[in-house]
């Protein structure tokens, strides 16, 4: 069963039409990337998946379900991170994980913080102030944040953007075993073709707002003709 169905998303900012034409489907436990050169619609089609902006057209079903018509409801299921979004800099570890875990209105919060703590050796910071913590630390947070609910579909804007190559690595190690054991879906946006290659399933490539390619990275591979996605990445982007 489809978890995401996006079917001719369109969205216009002014006179700038930031999606023309974007479709997408992510299945149960699926780990799905959202490529393309930068200003290609990632983030904008992200921020309609989460109901963030309203499209201009098209329609967004989420586990089967309308996302305008029952917005409450999918929302709950799925969940999101950032690395331009910050958590409340002088809030510490656990009172960014309890405050969240309330939100969500968790049936035992104290149980579910301590149990994303502990998937995410979050232990020997828990009373860390936020601002005093490393981007790896911090997008650690922000994951776990983003687990409390175990969503069902985790969306993740450039959840390596600012990662050294060892924290970067960790990270996609972490997520890669979170989704094989939660058999949760994913739906990433990265400019790491590499971890794109190793993480994802399935992927789709933007370019000027429109899905132009779509496949595993070795059907885009054989499809253009290249080495490797970084190449196809090049040969995409440049036309
Ligand atoms: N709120 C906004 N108002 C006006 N234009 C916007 C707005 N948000 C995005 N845009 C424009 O829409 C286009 C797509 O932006 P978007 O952030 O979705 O691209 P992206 O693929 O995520 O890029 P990047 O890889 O740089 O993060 C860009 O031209 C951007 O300038």
């Amino acid at each position: 069963m489809a978890i995401l169905r996006a079917a001719h998303l369109v969205k216009r900012f002014g006179a700038i039409t930031a999606v023309r034409d974007v479709s997408l489907t992510v299945g149960e436990g699926e780990v799905a990337g959202l490529l393309g050169p930068n200003g290609a619609g990632k983030s904008t089609t992200l921020h309609m998946l989460l109901g963030l902006i309203t499209p201009d057209s098209g329609s967004i079903e989420l586990f089967g379900r309308e996302l305008a018509r029952h917005r409450t409801e999918v929302l709950s299921r799925l969940n999101f991170a950032a690395s331009y979004v910050d958590l409340p800099s002088v809030l510490r570890v656990h009172e960014v994980l309890d405050a969240f875990a309330r939100l969500y209105a968790l049936r035992r919060p104290a149980r579910r913080v301590a149990e994303v703590i502990e998937l995410f050796e979050l232990g020997p910071l828990r009373k860390r102030q936020m601002m005093a913590l490393s981007s790896g630390q911090r997008t650690r947070v922000q994951l776990a944040k983003a687990m409390l609910n175990a969503p069902r579909l985790l969306i993740l804007d450039e959840p390596t953007a600012n990662l050294d190559p060892d924290a970067g690595d960790r990270i996609r190690s972490l997520l890669t075993r979170l989704s094989r054991e939660t058999g949760g879906a994913m739906l990433i946006t990265s400019h790491n073709m590499r971890e794109v290659e190793r993480m994802c399933d399935r992927i789709h490539f933007l370019s000027g707002g429109r899905v132009v390619a779509a496949g595993s990275a070795r059907e885009l591979a054989g499809r253009y003709g290249a080495e490797d996605l970084e190449e196809v990445f090049l040969k995409v982007a440049r036309g």
